[in-house]
This record gives structure tokens, sequence and C-alpha cells, in this order.
């Protein structure tokens, strides 16, 4: 059996790589100051101490991390508390991106070979922050009294803001961010889900048809009846442009094979390459979704699931504890994956950029991610620093016996 099981963990940045700066991100550790909080003792709600996490640091997490993160191993013993002195069992680096943008899309694709080389459309950080002929077009194709926001925001902050309004008026509430994104909220008895998801379908093709080379529009329903308890719903869809080539995943269904998405990852592929499609809130149910995948999933799978409450829950949220409640949550149950596995199996741990929950804001951050791949009979090794996101899925493509992509240098 040969079959690649990606771990995306969304948002999980292993530390600011070298072009940081750009991003205005020099210093930004998504792993490294959680870790370090959790040691200090700032991280105790609904937990407490040092991050738990002992089955990723068996497998090498803590060393990459460390080494990410500017670190000697020949002269460290731990990293915030994590063990350095035993042998990973898995081939353990870290890797940066090439791709111009720190947004979903980009680390996604730039990992299945198909980096992000041109420049998105990103809307200023003004009010309104949305070209006048896109949102007159918008709300003019589908009868709507006028839009709320139009600005640059953070997605539960401007809908306990705008929430009732928006109930009262019809108006839905558009905002963006550090990506190159339009985000539409709208409640999903008021307004209708239905409609939201239409309302999305007619911006994309509005920015498509106006030339805006914009990455997606989400839509963002939302339940409750006031800014107390008002609530995100698992019914979030993500609109994306087609990636500019065929991705990995394009090449494994070419070849006959099996590409089963779960949760978020066939809408960041813009459908493209998946043969199955599994949806699932939640990283629990995420994990069980993978699990099931793996009992059925034949030789040449990749099954990938997207674990998005990392960026969505903790990461744009700036909430340390609950990122490291989710990190132990999720470190707990792989060992329940491990005794899945065939032989010749592999196991791949990343993320598509970083989100540091002690950063300032709300955005990504611009990181180094985790190359952590395990599997029966692989012996550890440390891969070191890799060129591209896309050595990932050059690694995948050669395990897989497919065509070399054009970007990525395997490492297996
Ligand atoms: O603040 P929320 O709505 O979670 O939005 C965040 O999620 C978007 C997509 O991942 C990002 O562009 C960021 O703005
Ligand atoms: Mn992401
Ligand atoms: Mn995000």
């Amino acid at each position: 059996m040969a079959r690649a099981i990606i771990l995306m963990f969304d948002s999980f940045g292993v530390g600011a790589s070298a072009d940081a700066h750009l991003f205005g991100d020099q210093g930004a550790n998504t792993f490294g100051h959680i870790a370090r909080a959790c040691a200090a003792g700032e991280a105790d709600e609904g937990r407490s101490g040092p991050l738990h996490i002992p089955n990723l640091v068996r497998l090498g997490l803590a060393h990459l991390g460390a080494e990410a993160s500017g670190l000697d191993l020949k002269h460290t013993n731990n990293f915030h508390g994590l063990d350095l002195q035993g042998t990973p069992e898995g081939l353990y680096g870290y890797a940066q991106e090439i791709s111009n943008g720190k947004d979903t899309p980009s680390g996604h694709w730039e990992m299945a070979g198909v980096p992000v080389l041109f420049d998105w459309h990103y809307f200023p950080k003004t009010v309104p922050s949305f070209p006048d002929s896109f949102v007159s077009a918008l709300t003019q194709a589908v009868e709507l009294p006028g839009v709320l926001g139009d600005c640059h925001a953070s997605g539960t902050t401007i809908i306990a803001e705008l929430g009732e309004e928006h109930m009262q008026t019809g108006k839905p509430i558009l905002y963006t961010s550090a990506d190159s994104v339009v985000q539409i909220a709208a409640h999903e008895e008021t307004f209708g889900l239905e409609r939201l998801l239409r309302l999305c379908e007619q911006a994309r093709a509005l920015l498509d048809q106006q030339g805006l080379n914009v990455g997606r529009v989400i839509a963002r329903p939302f339940v409750g009846s006031n800014a107390s308890n008002f609530k995100r719903t698992g019914n979030r869809r993500d609109y994306s442009v087609l990636p500019p080539a065929p991705t990995l995943l394009v090449r494994n269904q070419e070849a006959g094979n099996e590409v089963i998405s779960i949760g978020k990852i066939s809408d960041i592929y813009a459908h493209q390459g998946i043969t199955q499609s599994v949806k699932a809130t939640g990283n629990m149910a995420l994990f069980d979704a993978t699990l099931e995948a793996m009992q059925n999933a034949p030789d040449g799978s990749i099954i990938f699931p997207n674990f998005v409450d990392f960026d969505m829950e903790y990461g744009h949220r700036r909430d340390v504890a609950g990122y490291a409640r989710a990190l132990e949550a999720l470190d707990a149950r792989l060992p329940e994956l491990e005794t899945q596995l065939q032989p010749g199996d592999r196991v791949f741990i990343t993320a598509d950029h970083g989100c540091d929950p002690t950063w300032e804001g709300t955005d990504h951050t611009r990181e180094y991610v985790p190359a952590l791949c395990f599997g029966p009979g692989l012996e550890g090794k440390n891969i070191g620093r890799r060129e591209s996101f896309a050595d990932i899925g050059q690694s995948i493509a050669s395990h897989l016996g497919l065509a070399p992509l054009a970007y990525g240098k395997s490492f297996l």
C-alpha cells in the first residue's frame, strides 16, 4: 500500500521566515509563541502548564520548531519545555514559502506544486474598502438594499458590531483582511443560507468579470438573536479562483487514483482534482472523517484533511490557550491514526501559513511551516530547511509514482 495522508494544520507556522519583514511579521512564531506562553503558565484557560504534545514531539515537531526558530539542536535540550533529546521517529524539517502571499490558497497550492508567483488583488485598509464599481454591480445584480461593513475586519468582531443592523435592514456585511478575499456575512435564517451562497457566487462572477484577481469569496453564515449570542456556523463556503496550473491533486486524479478531500480542501482547490469530498465541522470531526477515509482508501490515494479550527477559531481570534488546547487534542488522537497505517503509507504534517495568536492584529503571519513525514518503516532524520512548500508535494508525487511536479525537491 502506498498512500499519502496530508494533515494540514491550517495556520501552524513554526517561525518567521527570512522574508517575514516584507509582511511586517519579523519575529512572529505561531508554534514557538504558543509553546513559550504555555511553559510560562500564561495559557492556562481550559488546560495548564507546558504544551503537552508527546506524539508530535516523538515524531520531530519540537526539533523542527527549534531549528526553524534559529536554535542549534546540538546545544539545546528543550524547546519551551518540549524534549529535544530523543531521536525523532519522522523526517523533520521546515519549509519556506516562495509564493507572494501568506494566504490559504497560496500556501495550499504551493504545497501541491503550484506556487502563486503572481500578485493577488488586495483591498485597501480604507472605508469603503471595495471599489464602488463592484459593490454597486453586486447590489444591483441581486437587488440588495445596500451593504454594511465594506472594510477590513475580524469576522467575529464585525458580526457582533453589525449583525443586528444586518438583521433589521437585510444588508449583508462585506469585509476583507490582509488576504485577497471578499467575505460576506449574513444571518442563516433572516437572510437565508441559500441566498447568501447565491450572493457569493454572484460576487465571484463579478470580480472575475471586472478583472479583479481576488483569491476567494467566502460565505460566512451566522445564527443567533443579538450581538451577545451571534455564532458562525459550519456552513461556510469558499469560492476560489482556479489554481493557475494542475496541482498534485489533479495529477493523482489523472493517474486514476483517489483524492479524498476532508473539510475545506475541495473549496480551496476550486474542486480541481478531487474524487471524493467529505464535509465535517471542527477538528475532531475532521479527524474522525480522516480515520474513516483511511479504512477504505485504496493504494495510490491522497487523503487530505484541513484542520481549520487552528486558524479560524484560535489563530485569527488571538486565543493562545485555545490554540494550545486544539494542538493537545489533535496530538492525543495521533496514535489512533498510527495504528491504522498500512506498510508503505506516508503521513505528512504541514501548514499553509502562520497565524501567531500572540501577534498584533488578527491577520496571518509569514512563517516557515513544518515539513514532517512519518510512516511504517521510515527512519527519522533531519531534512533541514526546504526551499519551498512544494517539497512536500514533490515528495508525495515521488511516493505515489507520479511524474515529477514543476516545483519542489523530494525528501523521500
Ligand atoms: O476574521 P475571519 O472572518 O475569521 O477571517 C479570516 O479568515 C479568512 C480566511 O481564512 C482570512 O482572510 C481572515 O480574514
Ligand atoms: Mn489557512
Ligand atoms: Mn485564515
